[in-house]
């Protein structure tokens, strides 16, 4: 398989670093010429290896057979809506986290409205770009519903120190990745309001029921809620420090300003995830509370208050 990572961010640039002790990569970063010394602006300390074609240019990109779309969710549509057509005959592996606001859907389907005739895949689960540039050992979750498809393209992106186990259940793989953000978010916040580890503990479980409510009811299986691509990621995202979703939280929760250029994936989604809820009456009030809290509609304390004062219920 010829591979091109589409996104020259931290997590494309990381992918490209990891893949590339398979085979020569490419990676597509529209900002290749704000490159200095092989070395991507939002993932400092890493250089390319030799084996990496860097390339401003999207034809090159698309000589591939395998593409990696790794760019933020809210753009994936965009981007696809600017490639010439051609796609068709490619394995499509979304790595984005999210819901696109305007279909309420995860990128597979985007990728599928965009070349009907491919079969599209996902890649997800806990991995932070800077432990996989660096080499770290990472699992994560490829999934595509075609068998044959998901077990060659599982051969082809693992690499020693990254290992992917397969999963034919797409929507429960991108719906877990997604609907973490959320609740990263809200621990976030927790934390940062001095609500403490017990809090956080309730809002990470509680929010597990929610991402699992929401994913079943799309069509998940609630055994992929439990594996790396949900459970796993909810685990990483909400008790790091690495995680920009959580940083974000952090910040809300103690009234500080946040750098507005970093990607956080969480704030979207978590309207996303209200709007679905919305229109087929799904409730999901800790999504509901961090659409509100992201929106600056509500604060720290108030959100905490209106949680605890929920009916009580059956767990
Ligand atoms: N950074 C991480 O540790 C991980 C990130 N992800 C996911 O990967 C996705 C991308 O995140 P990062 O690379 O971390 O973000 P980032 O903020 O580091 O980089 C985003 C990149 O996308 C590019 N981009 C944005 N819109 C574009 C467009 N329309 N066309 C072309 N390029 C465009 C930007 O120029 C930038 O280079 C997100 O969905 C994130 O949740 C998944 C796992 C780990
Ligand atoms: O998805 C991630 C870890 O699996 C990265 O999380 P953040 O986008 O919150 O940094």
């Amino acid at each position: 398989m010829k591979v091109a990572v589409l996104g020259g961010g931290a997590f494309g640039t990381a992918l490209a670093v990891s893949l590339a002790a398979n085979g020569p990569v490419t990676l597509w970063a529209r900002n290749a010429g704000a490159w200095r010394d092989r070395t991507c602006p939002k993932l400092e300390g890493v250089t390319l290896p030799g084996r990496v074609t860097l390339t401003g240019d999207v034809a090159e990109a698309l000589t591939a057979d395998t593409l990696l779309f790794a760019l933020p969710m809210q753009s994936l549509a965009g981007l696809l809506d600017g490639l010439p057509e051609g796609l068709e005959g490619k394995a499509l592996v979304a790595c984005c986290k999210g819901i696109d606001l305007t279909r309420l859907t995860g990128p597979a389907a985007i990728l599928a409205e965009r070349a009907p005739a491919a079969m599209p895949a996902i890649l997800t689960g806990p991995s932070f770009a800077a432990d996989i540039a660096r080499g770290l050992p990472t699992a994560l979750t490829l999934a595509c519903a075609d068998e044959a498809m998901g077990k060659a393209l599982q051969q082809a992106l693992s690499t020693p120190a990254l290992r992917l186990y397969r999963s034919r259940d797409v929507i429960g793989a991108e719906l877990g990745g997604a609907l973490k953000n959320v609740v990263a978010i809200a621990c976030g916040a927790c934390i940062g309001a001095g609500l403490g580890d017990s809090a956080r503990a309730a809002l990470m479980t509680r929010g597990f029921a929610e991402m699992t409510r929401l994913a079943v009811h799309l069509g998940a299986e609630p055994e992929t809620l439990a594996g790396l691509s949900g459970l796993g990621d909810l685990t990483l995202t909400c008790t790091s420090d690495l995680s920009r979703n959580y940083r974000f939280g952090l910040a809300l929760g103690r009234g500080e300003a946040f750098d507005a250029g970093t990607t956080v994936e969480g704030a979207a989604t978590a309207q996303a995830a209200e709007a679905l809820g919305r229109r087929d009456g799904i409730p999901l009030p800790i999504c509901g509370t961090v659409s509100r809290l992201t929106e600056g509609t509500l604060t720290v304390p108030e959100a905490m208050d209106q949680l605890l004062a929920r009916p009580l219920k059956e767990e």
